[in-house]
């Protein structure tokens, strides 16, 4: 039985396991990340980041003196992007001296995702251009009696924002559907917004491969892109709140750019026994 380290973390509650894997010689599984994540026989988490040198990973083609986030969807699926794991991981690194700040370059499937500390503990990711596409998907969701439009927003991992009343309703044990069928054949991340106030936003979301989580920070990019674009705001850069069941986290949007920040920690640490 191999025993593996482990470190646990949260930005807004979304949570993960940070597996330390610096020379790269831990090959997880997809079964082996569903078994960590597990909330009943496992650590229980909505990721894993596997912590890697850059120079260790064969498809990154960038610089090699980096610290790739390898993200790891609670299922064992691979995402491009995690912006609440950015944050945690960046926390990490400079809670273990292995990045010091203010901004630290991290290496994601999704390319560079510098990183600032800033002042008051909280962690800002240049989270870069979000295209948000103006022809709607149809979603279905339990808890909502019709369909409902969703705008496809892609931060460098797919989203889809639709508006509504009441995200009290929501039922999100069940996984929503979108038509047409084919519109986002890598599966997507689903996110339900209600404005509270002048670029000011509450959301839940339902994330590809994790299920509903209590935040998701690339969603609230997503969000903020469409909420933004639906309001006609043409003049840039802009912030917007945006509250989800897990604390607040602010996105700034300028023109070609974005800006996630928010808070990170780190909770436990162990070992874990990988079957
Ligand atoms: N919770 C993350 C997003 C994780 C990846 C997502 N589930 C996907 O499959 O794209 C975040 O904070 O951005």
């Amino acid at each position: 039985m191999q025993q593996i380290e482990f470190i646990k973390g949260h930005g807004t509650e979304n949570d993960f396991v940070i597996v330390p894997d610096l020379d790269g010689e831990l090959d997880l599984t997809p079964a082996e990340v569903a078994a960590i994540c597990d909330r009943r026989a496992g650590i229980g988490a909505d990721g894993v980041l596997r912590v890697v040198a850059s120079q260790h990973v064969p498809d990154w083609d960038g610089p090699d003196d980096l610290w790739f986030m390898d993200y790891h969807n609670a299922d064992g699926s691979v995402s491009e992007m995690c912006g609440n794991g950015v944050r945690v991981f960046a926390h990490f690194l400079i809670e273990r001296g292995l990045a010091t700040g203010p901004v630290i370059d991290i290496a994601t499937r999704d390319g560079l995702k510098p990183t600032e500390v800033l002042a008051d503990g909280r962690y800002r990711v240049n989270m870069g251009p979000i295209e948000v596409d103006d022809d709607p998907v149809a979603v279905q969701v339990g808890g909502l009696g019709s369909e409902i439009s969703a705008f496809p927003a892609d931060v460098g991992n797919p989203h889809a924002v639709a508006f509504v009343d009441d995200l009290d309703v929501l039922e999100l044990f069940h996984a929503p559907t979108w038509a047409p069928a084919d519109r986002f054949p890598a599966g997507v991340n689903i996110e339900f917004i209600k404005p509270v106030g002048p670029r000011h936003i509450a959301m839940r979301v339902f994330e590809r491969g994790s299920g509903e989580t209590r935040s998701c920070g690339t969603g609230t990019c997503a969000a903020a892109a469409v909420a933004a674009r639906r309001a006609g705001e043409s003049t840039f850069p802009i912030s917007y709140r945006v509250d989800v069941p897990g604390g607040t986290v602010e996105v700034e949007l300028q023109e070609r750019q974005s800006y996630l920040t928010g808070p990170a920690e780190i909770v436990a640490e162990g070992t874990f026994r990988l079957a």
